[in-house]
């Protein structure tokens, strides 16, 4: 066991919320507290926001080198702390230390980038159509913003939401997700450790009416979220309403295409990375493997061999390559679509019974689902867990077809060794990022981020397209 956390509220550079009604378990051990968690309302986000709009003048106006410098020093402390950052990670969400080390040392990442986009922030000085005048454009700060990330990635996303936002001369109030937020916690701590003056970065805990709040309050100028589709929408729908700017990151069911020419050795361990890794629980994750004829028997027995050696267990175990769903929820989430996927006809081939291990957690066993097609809910519908399932098809356009005929677009894969079908799903598969022969899960930090239809809104986040989202676009005349 170890020490339980008493976390607070960050509002004007202070941390407050004294009163502790709340309580994260540990999923990989649930008699484990991991932290006592204030429970803020609107009171809190009303003085987050006041904190961030009475930052904005100064931190907008600061020289980029300043903004550059906060940014640089955060991200040489998160590396430098990143295993015992990472090791709180584990504990409070339940990836393996060896992911939760890796996600600390990628925000760590992300904050030297912005660092960097700080000091590179342009504008451009055109020719006018008129003789004598020049035209120039600038970017500029926006103002205050809200955003409000999910659990599954609690370092990486608020990093590279909050890191963009603070390097272009913004000021933000963060609303971490329910389950995780000492991780957002660590983050906040760390960046204020680094020079970060009070008010320019907020965070108050508590449920989705603290979202709420910041979605509604006429003094947030935009609201960055990550989580599900429903959640989203509503969020979209108040930010439009009242005309405040807003980005979206929401679900998937992305598409792994194994053609007959792929390797096979090389297709099951991009689907075991893909849809396993991380308990399933990525955005990114292929739900969906999309197998032709001549390999799919090959690839569903060695598949289902590796899974068979997958072991699951606590996220501290060095030995784990799978930790815990992050709650109970979203446990009972993935056994339910393994149910559903029973009745509509799907084999279990391996997995999809309850697991007992020795210590109390919120387990699943990693699931491969044969015989399904693809107007089944199992291949339509979000689990986010470590639950795949495969459709057969006969020719690559049918894969295409199949890969494409969701709401969703985030990610999409195809394994293949024939450069014109690779070349082909890249232009063609409707999804805002494409793999060849890699999983569709696991990004770079400094390259844009989203997708199509339903499973993105607004402007992408991440590298350099960041800063469309977080500053607005001034234009200048003037005659000689
Ligand atoms: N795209 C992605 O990366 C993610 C997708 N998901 C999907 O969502 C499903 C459910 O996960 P869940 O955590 O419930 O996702 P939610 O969409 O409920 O949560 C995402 C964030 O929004 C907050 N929130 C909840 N309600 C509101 C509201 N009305 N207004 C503003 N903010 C709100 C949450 O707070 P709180 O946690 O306190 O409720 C959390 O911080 C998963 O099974 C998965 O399918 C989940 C996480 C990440
Ligand atoms: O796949 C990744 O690296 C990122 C996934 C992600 O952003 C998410 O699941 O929310």
């Amino acid at each position: 066991m170890t020490d339980t956390l008493e976390l607070s509220h960050w509002i004007d550079g202070e941390k407050v919320g004294a009163d502790r009604p709340g309580e994260g378990l540990n999923p990989s051990d649930t008699r484990e507290v991991v932290a006592r968690q204030p429970q803020g309302g609107s009171a809190e986000v009303d003085a987050a926001v006041a904190a961030a709009r009475a930052a904005f003048p100064a931190w907008s106006e600061a020289s980029p080198e300043v903004r550059s410098d906060v940014l640089d020093r955060a991200g040489m402390l998160l590396l430098e702390r990143r295993e015992a950052i990472g090791t709180l990670l584990s504990r409070e969400e339940g990836k393996t230390l060896a992911e939760g080390i890796g996600e600390t040392a990628r925000a760590g990442r992300i904050l030297k980038y912005f660092a960097g986009e700080a000091l590179r922030l342009h504008g451009q000085n055109l020719a006018s159509v008129r003789p004598g005048v020049e035209v120039q454009t600038y970017r500029q700060a926006v103002g205050v913003f809200g955003l409000i990330t999910p659990w599954n990635f609690p370092i990486a996303i608020p990093a590279w939401k909050a890191a963009p936002a603070l390097a272009f001369g913004n000021t933000v109030v963060i609303k971490p997700a329910g389950p995780t937020p000492a991780t957002a916690e660590a983050l906040v701590a760390i960046l204020h450790e680094a020079g970060l003056p009070k008010g320019v970065l907020n965070m108050v805990i508590g449920r989705g009416n603290v979202g709420q709040a910041l979605v509604d309050h006429p003094d947030v100028d935009g609201v960055s979220f990550t989580g599900s589709q429903g959640v989203g929408a509503g969020v979209a729908a108040g930010a439009v309403a009242r005309q405040a700017r807003v980005q979206l990151e929401m679900g998937g069911k992305n598409p792994l295409i194994v053609l007959d020419d792929a390797d096979l050795d090389r297709a099951v361990q991009i689907a075991l990375d893909g849809s396993y890794f991380a308990t399933g629980q990525r955005c990114t994750a292929s739900s969906r493997l999309i197998v032709q004829d001549g390999i799919h028997d090959r690839f569903v027995e060695a598949l289902a061999e590796r899974l068979g050696t997958l072991k699951v267990g606590p996220a501290l175990d060095p030995t784990t390559q799978v930790g815990p769903a992050v709650s109970e929820a979203q446990m009972e989430t993935s056994y339910r679509y393994v149910d559903i996927a029973r009745g509509e006809g799907g084999r279990i081939v391996t997995g999809g019974e309850r697991l007992s291990l020795e210590t109390p957690g919120w387990y699943v066993q990693p699931t491969l689902i044969c015989d399904t097609s693809a107007d089944m809910r199992i291949n339509a519908e979000e689990v986010f867990g470590p639950v795949a399932s495969t459709i057969r098809v006969r020719t690559y356009e049918e894969a295409l077809q199949i890969a494409n005929g969701t709401e969703f677009g985030l990610s999409a894969g195809i394994v293949t060794s024939s450069l014109k079908h690779a070349r082909d799903f890249q232009r063609r598969a409707r999804a805002g990022m494409t793999m060849v022969n890699l999983p569709t899960a696991g990004v770079d930090y400094h390259v844009p981020f989203g997708g199509t239809k339903k499973s993105s809104y607004g402007a992408r986040e991440q590298g350099f397209a960041a800063a469309d989202f977080f500053t607005w676009t001034k234009t200048s005349y003037t005659a000689s």
